[in-house]
């Protein structure tokens, strides 16, 4: 007959999903709950990939490493208040660490929130993310959806990346209106993180102070292992023929037993280096502001640093060289300037570095091959070192506090990004929701070396590793305790602040409960050969690594930064 046909029509739900897809969006990690359960459900039913964590802090935290893997935003979804709540410490971490990372979260109605008339789980969460996110939006008109999800991709990724929080107000979802005028709607984002070409005056003042320097040093930070520009910064490395300090998430970029690797050199090359280039490395606490004794006395160095965010620049020292781009275009400028004509440091410096450097690790290499039981940490991490170094393509996740700092000066990595822990923040708990985005985003197998405090905060993921069958093997250090079993003060088990787990905690029995490979290892022979039977079956596993309570010392390496009691002391 004459009447229209009938209009087709679209909703909120879809035309959320139809913009994520449309800028590349594969993954979702969640848990689901009022009002985004069928928003996962038709995520699913149109292809992308929801996963559903326990706890919405571990889902975060996934988002997150995604962000740092892929160089796409990491989406992270949950339910209003609680569930906003516990992601949003994860987009903070995020932001800190400069990954991309988008927080999508169910809401109440602007209208009852405003006038605080008591929603379920009601909260003003746009407010609250914003002190806490690079950037935040609430989307309330299904027409603006394509545009907010656009916004949110820009902003996480634009410049130095970070964390966006996307509101969503539930009543959003249900809205309809026209299929066609919706899909005209919906934006893809074009060049979100253009490249920044530094201007061709700033190259020529690197170019001669790093030319003047007598004995420079490079320093490379997790900014360089997210620039995905790999083969660039070797060349750019090698060109200079600087010995160079990779910080923990950059390891890997050259592989660790590089000729040019300063790492078992690192107090000699702070204090000695007169001119240090900082390539995406901010000078924060993690490299003591670039200044104390540990860095020889007060401005004996010139900087030069690269870094794509122009206010990093005199965050903590002079920088005499600014470089304000992205790490490739300014790599490629750099050695497009030096045009392979380039007088290398003196021998006097970088031999004196490598001989510290085999010193060191000579000096190193008998402790890393013991079989003691219960188990050191040398011992243990000695094997774990030989099987990255037969493995590299494994994905290294590491927390703790011996568990970290032993691990990242004794298990070398040998390509970029496969090492991932606890970030800027020195943040524990992220190593299941680590663990478990490096298995979904490149389907290697993934060891998570986990002090046992820290597994403690995220231990209940092991169910959604296993519910997903990924190839995770997890070593919990278990030295029976916060920093060490023993801990000198907290000796006794009733002491309210204890640190001393239960005696022979059988971490092993948490994953044979999901139907994974539980085991206990008491000798570095054991923990080999339990890791070995991991890599070859790719199951979940767990090995419970016993290590001797008296092993550790309270906060590893960064004990220095406690606060003492004078008055304790009396
Ligand atoms: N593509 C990029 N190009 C240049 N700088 C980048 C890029 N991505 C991130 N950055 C910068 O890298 C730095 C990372 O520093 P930081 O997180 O302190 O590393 P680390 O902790 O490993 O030293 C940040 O200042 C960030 O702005
Ligand atoms: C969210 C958060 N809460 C507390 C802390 C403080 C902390 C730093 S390291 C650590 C645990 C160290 O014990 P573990 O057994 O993991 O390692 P080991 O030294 O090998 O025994 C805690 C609690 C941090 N950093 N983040
Ligand atoms: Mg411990």
């Amino acid at each position: 007959g004459n009447e229209p046909a009938p209009e087709t029509l679209t909703d909120g739900f879809h035309l959320l999903i139809d913009a994520l897809k449309l800028n590349g969006v594969e993954t979702i990690y969640n848990v689901p709950g009022i009002p985004i359960t069928d928003l996962g459900r038709y995520a699913q039913a149109q292809g992308l990939r929801v996963l559903s964590f326990r706890h919405e802090q571990h889902a975060g935290y996934a988002a997150a490493a995604a962000g740092f893997l892929t160089k796409k935003p990491g989406i992270c979804m949950t339910v209003s208040a609680p569930g906003f709540l516990n992601g949003l410490t994860a987009l903070a971490h995020a932001t800190t660490n400069c990954w991309p990372m988008i927080l999508i979260s169910g809401s109440s109605e602007r209208e009852v929130v405003d006038l605080q008339r008591g929603d379920y789980e009601e909260m003003d969460q746009l407010a609250i993310a914003r002190p806490h996110a690079k950037a935040a939006y609430r989307i309330l008109h299904a027409e603006d959806i394509g545009l907010g999800v656009a916004r949110a991709i820009r902003a996480a990724l634009t410049g130095r990346p970070g964390g966006v929080y996307l509101d969503i107000p539930g009543a959003l979802l249900g809205q309809v209106m026209d299929e066609v005028e919706g899909q005209k709607s919906l934006m893809k984002v074009v060049d979100p993180s253009p490249a920044s070409v530094p201007n061709p005056e700033a190259i020529d003042r690197a170019l001669d102070v790093l030319k003047s320097a007598k004995k420079p040093l490079i320093i490379m930070g997790k900014g360089a292992a997210y620039a995905q520009a790999d083969e660039k910064i070797k060349e750019l490395v090698e060109t200079l023929g600087f010995p160079y300090l990779p910080m923990s998430m950059a390891k890997g970029l050259l592989p660790d037993n590089h000729p040019q690797c300063a790492s078992a050199a690192r107090s000699l090359v702070l204090k000695e280096s007169d001119c240090v280039f900082l390539i995406g490395a901010r000078l924060n606490w993690l490299l003591s502001h670039g200044e104390g004794p540990g860095w020889g006395e007060k401005g004996s160095k010139k900087f030069v640093q690269i870094d794509i965010e122009p206010s990093e620049m005199d965050s903590n020292q002079k920088i005499s060289a600014p470089l304000v781009g992205d790490i490739g275009s300014c790599a490629d400028a750099l050695l497009q300037k030096i045009g392979g004509k380039w007088e290398k440091p003196s021998e006097e410096w970088t031999g004196a570095v490598r001989t510290k450097v085999q010193g060191n690790i000579e000096k190193m290499a008998p402790r890393l091959k013991n079989n003691n039981s219960p188990m050191d940490y040398q011992g243990s991490l000695g094997v774990i070192k030989d099987l990255m170094a037969e493995n590299p393509d494994v994905v290294l996740v590491n927390e703790g506090a011996n568990a970290l700092d032993q691990c990242r000066s004794i298990v070398d990595l040998h390509k970029p990004r496969k090492r991932l822990d606890v970030g800027t923040w020195g943040i524990m708990g992220v190593g299941m929701g680590n663990a478990v985005a490096a298995a979904v985003e490149t389907g290697n197998q993934v060891l998570a070396v986990e002090g046992d405090s820290a597994f403690g905060f995220c231990g209940m993921e092991v169910e959604t590793v296993c519910r997903y069958n990924l190839p995770v093997c997890i070593v919990i250090m278990n030295n029976n305790g916060i920093y060490r079993g023993d801990g000198e003060n907290w000796g006794n088990t009733d002491d309210p602040s204890t640190t001393v787990f239960v005696k022979d905690s059988k971490y092993e029995l948490m994953m044979q409960a999901f139907g994974g490979v539980g085991v206990r290892a008491d000798s570095p022979d054991a923990l080999r050969q339990a890791i070995n039977e991991a890599f070859a079956s790719r199951k979940p596993t767990l090995i419970n690594a016993i290590i001797a309570e008296d092993a550790g010392k309270e906060s590893g390496n960064i004990g220095n930064l406690n606060p003492s009691s004078v008055v304790a002391q009396q």
